[in-house]
């Protein structure tokens, strides 16, 4: 198969997606070599990238690490006057291999298995966040191998633009120099950013003879140059050479480029020192920096006093004198991924001895979820799908496996499934300490979480959530957001359940089945249960219904007063400033009053009627976190019982509702 541009006639060949699995239209996406600057593999989204498979580093694309030596896939790629191409083949005669681009804009390439008639994937992009073109914005470095960090980091010598924004998670306004006028001054050198893919380059120059020393050179006498690297990873020659944002770059676990970025001496001085751990080495350092900052004394007041001169002379030549600076490793951690185990029936229906009702936890609108034990004792749950989820087995694997690429601490990690013709099955990690809701609307077990304890689940929860909003490379709005569905593991750090039924039992299957549950009374925004319409704020809202629970340690639907549920008669003292009257009892004895108060207060936002005046699950984060100013909340919604709201779902309608084009099961109690 060949991709690639006729450069005389302009005839190319590329791979354009179908308009849907069943329509052969022509779709949106196209994944093409674009041979603009120096030539790369882009997988485009109508005309904006989405996915950069990068430059060619002389043995792959510089974004497809996966292309090693040992790939089976034979490659030969041209550049020249004529023609940009690279031609893909196999190794091996009896294999049969095929790339395709569907129509949800995901490359695959798959190989034939002629024992079981299908193809079988082995690679496909974009899979990860961070394969997101420009994820972290401009003059970052995206790393996935921080789990419990944010994924983007500036890079050497740059600060995020809104270090506010930053701090929220919302990376989109990239980084800028930390000193911008300090550029094209004595002393700057590069940092190495090690095994990355290099930034974009349809505005990198490149010249293919350049030794890297001479690239270095050329690269630091050149003020407008901020980075280059080597344009043959396999020889280590040729020189490619960035002018102006870099764009687009992100680390990999074992390999990847080299990327060396232009800093300036202070920048240069700090890398050296974090750089070097040992103390005698430090010692050195120390020594060298001490003395690199007396030069730089030196030269700046020889400068300083030369521009003077030159100036008072009317002089309009200025030469400046860019030391060089040995070149730093940076460090990084690595961690790879792979694709979910296939548990099979037997060992699942062993583990759960047959799935027996004494193993069975319970159940959910889902079906019904069991304990198990594998033969290495490892505890597991398994929930086991209802069976007319109206989904296909390939369509479910697919989702499945995208969904075990979400990893957060406060999410339940999923360890397998199970595909056996009407069966489909999740395999769960076990929890042994069941749901949220077993403690706290339990008189005898509220106790056992003090305030701390109930903060820190709080805190996790919106962490989770965040996760799925904005972190993750879904996008995944919940939707069924309760104390049922966040579990706590041993140390009772709380776990977000089922967050990928959302996706699984997607619009089609909820339309199939008229009572498939998709939220639960009380936690459910008025715009979603009334309108249909869902959005992040709707989780918001199941969020806010949350906190307040825990905190009055009450559910909200099974509220004690005649006619206001939970939310409604917080409201109500909220108003009278007395709110603190209705907290859990058990949480009297606490000294922390003003953090309920903050965390109560925070609940009333999330509950605003209007989805426009609830916070992002980001600034929630922010709000629990600083002490910052929090604004007044406004009348929440849904605040009576059940039978005394006129907005109340289950007795307005019953059966499919449809509302700009969004077909939802309507929900009863559980
Ligand atoms: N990984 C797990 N470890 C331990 N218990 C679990 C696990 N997953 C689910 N459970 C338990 O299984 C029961 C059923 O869970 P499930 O999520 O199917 O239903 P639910 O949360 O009650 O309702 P819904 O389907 O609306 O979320 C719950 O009591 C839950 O505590």
């Amino acid at each position: 198969m060949k991709m690639g541009v006729n450069r005389r006639t302009g005839l190319s060949w590329f791979l354009t997606s179908w308009k849907a699995q069943d329509d052969p239209g022509t779709g949106n996406f196209s994944c093409r070599i674009d041979p603009t600057g120096y030539p790369q593999l882009i997988l485009y989204d109508g005309d904006a990238p989405r996915w950069r498979g990068g430059s060619w580093t002389g043995r792959r694309w510089t974004g497809v690490p996966e292309m090693t030596r040992s790939f089976i896939i034979n490659t030969s790629y041209v550049d020249n006057s004529e023609e940009i191409s690279l031609t893909n083949g196999v190794t091996v005669d009896t294999v049969l291999m095929r790339m395709t681009l569907d129509e949800f804009g995901l490359v695959h390439r798959s190989t034939w298995n002629e024992e079981e008639k299908k193809w079988i994937e082995f690679w496909s992009a974009p899979i990860e966040w961070c394969d997101s073109y420009n994820r972290c914005g401009l003059n970052s470095n995206c790393d996935p191998y921080n789990a419990d960090q944010f994924q983007c980091k500036c890079l050497p010598g740059f600060e995020p633009r809104s270090s506010q924004n930053w701090f929220l998670r919302d990376p989109s306004g990239g980084c800028i120099r930390k000193r911008s006028n300090a550029t094209c001054r004595s002393g700057e050198g590069f940092v190495k950013v090690s095994r990355v893919k290099v930034p974009d380059t349809s505005t990198a120059r490149v010249d293919k003879s350049m030794s890297l020393e001479a690239c270095e050179r050329a690269c630091v006498n050149d003020c407008n140059c901020t980075a280059y690297t080597s344009a043959n990873e396999t020889t280590g020659t040729g020189c490619m050479m960035w002018y102006g944002d870099l764009v687009d770059t992100r680390s990999y676990a074992h390999v990847g480029q080299d990327l060396y970025v232009r800093v300036d001496a202070i920048e240069l001085a700090q890398y050296a020192q974090n750089s070097i751990r040992h103390p005698t080495k430090k010692v050195i350092a120390i020594v060298i920096v001490s003395f690199v900052a007396l030069v730089l004394l030196v030269t700046s007041l020889i400068y300083l006093w030369k521009t003077t001169r030159k100036r008072r002379d009317r002089s309009t030549s200025l030469s400046l004198n860019c030391g060089e600076f040995p070149n730093l490793k940076e460090f990084d951690e690595s961690r790879t991924s792979s694709d979910l185990p296939v548990f099979d029936l037997l060992t699942i229906a062993k583990a759960t001895d047959n799935f027996s009702l004494i193993n069975k936890l319970g159940e959910g609108g889902f079906g019904a979820v069991y304990k198990g034990k594998l033969i290495n004792g490892e505890e597991i749950a398994v929930k086991r799908l209802a069976k007319n989820s109206g989904q296909g087995v390939g369509e479910f694997k697919n989702e499945v496996n995208l969904i075990a690429k979400l990893q957060h601490r406060n999410l339940v990690r999923i360890l397998g499934y199970c595909v056996k013709n009407e069966e489909k099955m999740l395999v769960y990690e076990y929890l042994p300490n069941k749901s949220l809701d077993s403690f706290i609307f339990d008189e005898s077990k509220r106790v056992l979480l003090d305030w701390k304890k109930r903060f820190e689940i709080i805190c996790g929860i919106a962490r989770g959530i965040l996760y799925l909003h904005q972190d993750s490379r879904l996008k995944i709005i919940h939707r069924d957001l309760k104390a049922s569905n966040i579990l706590l593991d041993a140390d009772l750090n709380p776990k977000i359940a089922d967050f990928g039924m959302a996706r699984i039992f997607g619009q089609d299957q909820i339309q199939a089945n008229t009572n498939r549950i998709v939220g639960t009374y009380g936690y459910m925004s008025p715009e979603y249960a009334m309108e249909g319409l869902f959005s992040v704020k709707s989780d918001v809202y199941s969020f806010g219904v949350l906190i307040l629970e825990m905190i009055m340690g009450k559910k909200n639907t099974n509220y004690d007063s005649s006619y206001l549920n939970l939310v409604g008669h917080v409201w109500e003292l909220w108003k009278l400033d007395n709110v603190m009257e209705l907290v859990d009892s058990s949480l009297e004895e606490s000294s922390c009053g003003y953090e309920i108060m903050r965390c109560l207060q925070i609940g009333l936002l999330c509950v605003q009627e209007d989805p426009t005046d609830r916070p992002t699950m980001s600034t929630v984060i922010f709000m629990l976190g600083n002490e910052v100013g929090l604004p007044s909340p406004k009348k929440p919604a849904f605040i009576l019982k059940r039978k005394y709201n006129s907005g109340d779902p289950s007795t307005s309608t019953e059966g499919p509702n449809s509302i700009n084009d969004l077909t939802i099961s309507i929900i009863s109690a559980r």
